[in-house]
């Protein structure tokens, strides 16, 4: 076996897997007023950016061949409510950012995250009952009337990050009805509960109103593997065009399954946790940086991800240049 490793040139001939900057989607948290950069204490390296920054941040992202954002906005206290309403003002953060993005950066692929978590008081993905229990279908509808918003603004991609059942076909008949015949829908399908998201709720400022709440009675049991597949199905058949894994480096074991057993276009985002901890690393100096971070993005590609969205996506593209 060694005569193929001996040489760069035919471990270069060989190798099965490679990573390109076509493969990452960045991740994005944008905020209200112009001129407004802040750092997120668990995310070193990650800013939260006003939107006239924001577009700075975007040429740089398509001038390295990175073909798509992925938006998160930073919800003033004030603007969030119980029924969610700021979700689909459509002159909201989110509608603005993806008309100014589009505008300047008409190539760059705009994707926008659908889900009520930085809209409600609560911190939850949707609309509760007075037991705090979240609501399926009233949920289900505010989510549309959020995916449309952000295609009547422009976004190329609508991604349900939210795990209610049902809505990806809902979103998917009023885009129809409306005329947006070629948005995408990237479907967060297999969304696990996770204790990766910390820095995540840290970023958009949603930790403190979930306080010592959980998402278990609708993202997925870390346990299970099976109902990853079924959630998959379901979501295709209901119109997705694309599948999302969640978290990424945990659950490559459901990323390798979604994508064989599915054969559909399989993405998996390496989360806010697994970002923290390998900057940890990188600065005890305990772990080298840039292999790496390019290490634990080959490995999704190995398992048959045909994108990863990662905040490591700028420091990624650039090393590969
Ligand atoms: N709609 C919620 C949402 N959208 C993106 C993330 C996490 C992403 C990350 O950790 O990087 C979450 C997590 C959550 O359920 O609170
Ligand atoms: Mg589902």
């Amino acid at each position: 076996m060694r005569r193929l490793r001996a040489s760069a040139f035919a471990r270069d001939l060989v190798r099965e897997n490679r990573l390109s900057p076509a493969d990452f989607i960045f991740p994005v948290f944008v905020l209200e007023g112009s001129g407004q950069r802040e750092a997120v204490p668990s995310m070193p390296g990650v800013e939260r950016l006003s939107v006239d920054l924001l577009v700075e941040q975007a040429r740089e992202v398509a001038a390295l061949g990175i073909p798509a954002l992925a938006l998160f906005p930073v919800v003033p206290a004030q603007r969030k409510s119980l029924d969610a309403a700021e979700a689909w003002n459509p002159d909201g953060l989110v509608q603005r950012a993806v008309k100014t993005l589009k505008d300047a950066l008409p190539e760059l692929g705009i994707i926008t995250d659908v889900a009520l978590d930085p809209y409600t008081t609560h911190g939850q993905d949707g609309i509760i009952d007075d037991t705090g229990y979240v609501l399926n279908d009233v949920t289900s509808e505010t989510l549309v009337k959020q995916a449309l918003s952000h295609a009547v603004a422009g976004a190329d991609v609508v991604a349900p990050s939210d795990m209610m059942d049902g809505r990806i076909g809902a979103i998917r008949q009023r885009l129809e009805t409306e005329g947006h015949l070629n948005t995408l829908i990237l479907a967060y399908a297999a969304k696990y509960a996770s204790s990766y998201y910390g820095p995540f709720r840290d970023a958009v400022g949603s930790s403190g109103n979930i306080k010592g709440g959980n998402k278990f009675s609708y993202q997925m049991d870390p346990g299970n593997s099976d109902e990853a597949l079924h959630e998959c199905a379901l979501d295709l058949a209901e119109g997705a065009d694309m599948i999302m894994v969640k978290p990424g480096m945990p659950y490559l074991d459901i990323a390798r399954r979604v994508k064989q057993e599915l054969k559909v276009p399989t993405f998996a985002y390496q989360v806010s946790g697994e970002y923290a901890m390998h900057m940890a690393a990188f600065e005890r100096g305990w772990l080298a940086q840039e292999p790496v971070m390019l290490e634990s993005l080959l490995a999704f590609k190995r398992a048959g991800c045909d994108g990863i969205l990662t905040y490591f996506a700028v420091a990624a593209a650039r090393a590969l240049q």
